[in-house]
């Protein structure tokens, strides 16, 4: 290393080599498979479908669907599978997993308590769910409630698809269960009207009586719904009052399923990472920037174009406020007015290049810089900062096209909560991300947001993202000749 090593000028020649968008990510990547020069970690591969590889396997969607007996369950999610007849949509129910009744058990069948975790089989219902969610199929037990007992001469064969709805009293139970769960629905129907319902379904569909299902629910099933069932409300994201006669809120269910099988599976996991709606001119701009030969005037304009893109919809991200304004008719327009308190930090050197976007998009708009340098295996180092003074009072523009590893993100995005940032006034933009860099940067800042053009496939044995599009700096600067 040369005696000044530690000077900036030594530090910006060296980060004109290969930019990584981030340092060593040790642990994440396994070993490669055989004849492959691209590795991607097991547990990421199932969650990653590539915008460069629609063939890879989508994640299906999960929703959670709980609430007392008879307040609506299987109706709420009959009229969601309706509504998303366009999609591949299965239900299991819980009570499939019901265990079957030994026959002391049977004999003394009024004193079983079918409301208790422990009358499911929860084990199986995790395997089953977890079977479908990697695309498998899964042979589900059939349970007859007169008879208290599972057919042993037929299953349900439950194939792949889009959507997966896990149904009933106590699916929010188990953390394992709920865990796998992109969406929790609870139903929430008043405990008198639940009885009355429950009352006449179990009389004509389940073989009972009166005094058999006023005894039970006095016993079992009230007691029950207070100890279990209503405690797991709280793990909802959306509370249905009222059941399917709820139209209104089955609609915006629909619509934000719709919205969530159109997106990457990143953004399932993660609400706060945003990837711009894909049209043929962004794949067609992606394509030319991702072309080896491509000129390097073209790769500069259709980058531009790229990141101006991009840092048009990071900005919608910010908050505005209400404004009035008189037209030249003397009506009163009433619209927003730009959030001010804002700025731009570049993370050097790529980053650089998309600071006219931000210029041509933010008039006047102050831009601070970051330089992290990697010296050595394990050298993170930040070299150089130079930021607005009031940076704590403003919203940040984080620039880097490319995420790869996360680590000089992340050691950007740290500078910037120091220095008295909120977490979530910050937006990360770039053109490219990898997963692995999404997973670093979203688990350990899940307020902030992530705003992309594309998610890549994964990155290679170099931190090199793939397919990517190379060392972004040096083609855009013109410093590859
Ligand atoms: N909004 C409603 N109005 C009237 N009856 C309903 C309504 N929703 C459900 N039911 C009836 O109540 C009973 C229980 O409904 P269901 O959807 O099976 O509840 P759950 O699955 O929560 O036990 C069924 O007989 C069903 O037809
Ligand atoms: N053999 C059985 C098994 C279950 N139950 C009752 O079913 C209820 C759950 O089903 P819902 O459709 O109402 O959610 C639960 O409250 C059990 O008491 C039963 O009666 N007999
Ligand atoms: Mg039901």
């Amino acid at each position: 290393m040369p005696e000044n090593s530690s000077s900036i000028d030594y530090a910006m020649e060296k980060a004109s080599g290969p930019h990584f968008s981030g340092l060593r990510f040790d642990g994440l990547l396994s070993s490669s498979p055989p004849n492959s020069s691209v590795s991607s970690p097991s547990h990421l591969r199932s969650a990653v479908s590539s915008s460069s590889s629609p063939e890879a396997p989508k994640q299906p969607f999960v929703i959670g669907v709980s609430g007392g007996t008879a307040s609506g369950k299987t109706t709420v999610c009959d009229l969601i599978i309706q509504k998303l007849h366009d999609q591949r949509v299965v239900l299991i129910n819980q009570d499939s997993f019901y265990r079957g009744l030994t026959t002391e058990e049977l004999q003394r069948v009024q004193e079983y308590n079918f409301d208790h975790p422990d009358a499911f089989d929860t084990e199986q219902l995790l395997h089953c769910a977890e079977t479908l969610k990697s695309g498998q199929p899964y042979q589900v037990p059939i349970y007859d409630f007169k008879t208290h007992q599972r057919r042993t001469d037929a299953f349900r064969q439950v194939n792949a698809s889009d959507v997966i709805i896990l149904e009933g009293i106590l699916v929010f139970h188990d953390s394992r269960v709920r865990n796998l769960m992109n969406m929790k629905i609870f139903v929430d129907t008043d405990a008198d009207v639940r009885l009355a319902r429950r009352l006449r379904r179990d009389l004509v569909e389940r073989g009972r009586d009166v005094d058999s299902v006023l005894g039970q629910y006095a016993k079992f099933v009230k007691p029950a719904f207070d100890d279990f069932v209503l405690p797991s409300k709280k793990y909802a994201d959306v509370i249905i009052p009222r059941g399917g006669d709820n139209h209104v809120a089955i609609d915006l269910i629909t619509q934000h399923i719709h919205t969530k099988l159109g997106q990457h599976d990143l953004c399932k996991i993660y609400p706060n990472v945003y990837v711009i709606q894909s049209t043929f001119q962004i794949r067609g701009m992606h394509t030319l920037i991702r072309e080896k030969d491509i000129s390097k005037h073209d790769f500069v304009f259709y980058s531009d174009r790229l990141i101006r893109l991009v840092v048009e919809h990071g900005l919608g991200h910010l908050p505005f406020t209400e404004k009035q304004v008189v037209t030249p008719t003397g009506a009163v327009y009433t619209g927003v007015d730009f959030c001010k308190k804002l700025c731009g930090v570049s993370i050097i050197r790529s980053g650089e290049s998309m600071e006219n976007a931000l210029r041509a998009c933010c008039k006047g708009i102050k831009i601070g810089k970051i330089l992290i340098h990697r010296d050595g295996d394990d050298g993170k180092q930040l070299i150089y900062e130079k930021l607005p003074h009031d940076i704590s009072e403003r919203h940040v523009l984080l620039l880097d096209p490319v995420l790869a590893t996360g680590n000089s993100a992340n050691q950007a995005i740290e500078l910037l909560i120091q220095k008295g940032v909120p977490e979530s006034h910050i937006i990360f933009l770039n053109l490219i991300s990898a997963p692995e860099g999404i997973h670093c940067v979203c688990k350990r800042f899940p307020a902030l947001k992530i705003v992309t053009s594309e998610i890549d496939q994964c990155l290679n044995q170099e931190f090199r993202v793939i397919p990517g599009l190379g060392e972004f700096g040096d083609r855009y600067f013109g410093t590859d000749e």
